[in-house]
């Protein structure tokens, strides 16, 4: 696992926000001050696929990185149902992700799932996932019970199905101190700490569909805020890395030493209360970030009250009610709202990513030397820009 970039941040408890992430010294726009691999990555395809695609395989189910072409697939010999892009993902897998437990419980899970919707067949892998960390790496499972998420954080219906499922379909004497408590604190964290690693290609409905979920120690303690100082980036196809599930966090611009890092737990461009219903039910706090502060008092919060996307959605980009890039930078609102009630609008100029679709947030190139990147770099669509700010 590799670790944070060195004390440039650390772990502080702040009142009303529990754990959060504090710079130790200024930092700069554009620096990178987290760089580390997940403990835990799983598919984020139900385990019985859609009939169309049974005979295909997307992304090597060890790397996540795309399957190029049918000849480089590399098949479990036990179970035929996982793909690998070469021999070498294959036997990682096998020793860890995909270990002969995983296997036989996956199969056993594909002929009890075959009626369930395809979130609880996601969520059964989490379970699958969370206890072959407990066999095959006690001190990743015990980073893994350490982060936020309590028994109640979790659906009990959910968590008693999962959790009578699992015992039924793995052998309990393998796994110590399984327990009802135990399932629903795993689904539980998952909830709240997973960080999603997106398709990088958007899709012809404008969407981007999920590609796996994974926890990742240190940046799980990152708090939320709605006009965030730093944004995550991952580079899940990169082929030169070894670490392509890596999360790399870099800071959009300068704070001064002491101030939280925090990241959007979703697009920036989400309307307000969009937003703090997402936050409320997904993860259990109102938020009152300045510019929630400032939204808060907009008339037609009302009318947007409800509305909200159908994605998956932990850490992660989706397409709820957004705010244009118009909206979020005119001079009026549809409202009656002036830019002076919207001071956060230098922002979405900014930082918004203004690809169609795409809703990403922009972060200058890492600095070199003394002086700050004038290139912006989009962390959904991966799109470069010249920072015109920076330019003047
Ligand atoms: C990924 S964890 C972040 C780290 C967490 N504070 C901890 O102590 O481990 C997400 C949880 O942190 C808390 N949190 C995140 N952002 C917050 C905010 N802006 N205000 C209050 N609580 C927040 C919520 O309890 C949320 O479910």
């Amino acid at each position: 696992m590799a670790a944070a970039v060195e004390g440039v941040i650390r772990v502080e408890e702040v009142a009303g926000r529990g754990r959060a992430l504090v710079a130790t010294q200024p930092l700069r726009a554009g620096e990178i001050v987290l760089r580390e691999s997940p403990i835990l990555v799983y598919s984020a395809l139900p385990l019985i696929k859609p009939q169309q695609h049974q005979n295909s395989s997307y992304y090597c189910d060890y790397c996540f990185r795309t399957l190029s072409s049918a000849s480089s697939v590399f098949s479990c010999p036990c179970c035929s149902a996982l793909h690998f892009c070469s021999q070498r993902c294959l036997s990682v897998a096998q020793s860890s992700s995909h270990s002969p437990w995983v296997c036989q419980a996956l199969c056993r899970l594909r002929d009890s799932l075959s009626l369930q919707p395809p979130e609880r067949q996601v969520q059964a892998q989490f379970l699958v996932a969370a206890y072959n960390i407990a066999l095959v790496s006690p001190a990743h499972f015990q980073i893994l019970l350490s982060l936020q998420g309590r028994v109640f954080d979790c659906d009990a219906g959910d968590a008693q199905f999962l959790h009578s499922l699992i015992c039924s379909v793995c052998p309990p004497t393998q796994l110590p101190g399984v327990s009802l408590e135990l399932s629903a604190a795993l689904l539980a964290k998952d909830k709240l700490n997973a960080f999603c690693l997106m398709e990088p290609l958007i899709q012809k409905n404008g969407q981007r569909s999920v590609r796996a979920y994974a926890i990742y120690p240190t940046a799980s303690f990152f708090n939320h805020d709605c006009l965030p100082n730093a944004c995550r980036f991952d580079y899940i196809d990169s082929a030169s890395d070894a670490n392509n599930t890596d999360m790399i966090i870099r800071m959009i611009h300068d704070v001064p030493q002491g101030r939280e890092i925090c990241l959007s737990y979703f697009p920036v461009n989400m309307n307000y209360s969009s937003r703090q219903k997402r936050l409320l039910e997904d993860y259990g706090f109102s938020c009152d970030c300045d510019r929630c502060k400032v939204e808060a008092t907009w008339s037609d919060n009302e009318d947007d009250a409800g509305e909200d996307g159908e994605d998956e959605e932990v850490m992660e980009e989706d397409q709820d009610e957004e705010m244009d890039a118009e909206e979020t930078s005119g001079a009026e609102h549809e409202n009656g709202a002036s830019d002076s009630d919207f001071p956060h609008a230098y922002f979405f100029l900014r930082y918004m990513c203004n690809e169609e679709n795409c809703g990403g947030t922009l972060a200058p190139l890492p600095p070199s030397g003394s002086s700050t990147s004038n290139v912006l770099e989009c962390n959904v669509c991966g799109n470069l820009k010249k920072d015109e700010v920076i330019n003047q």
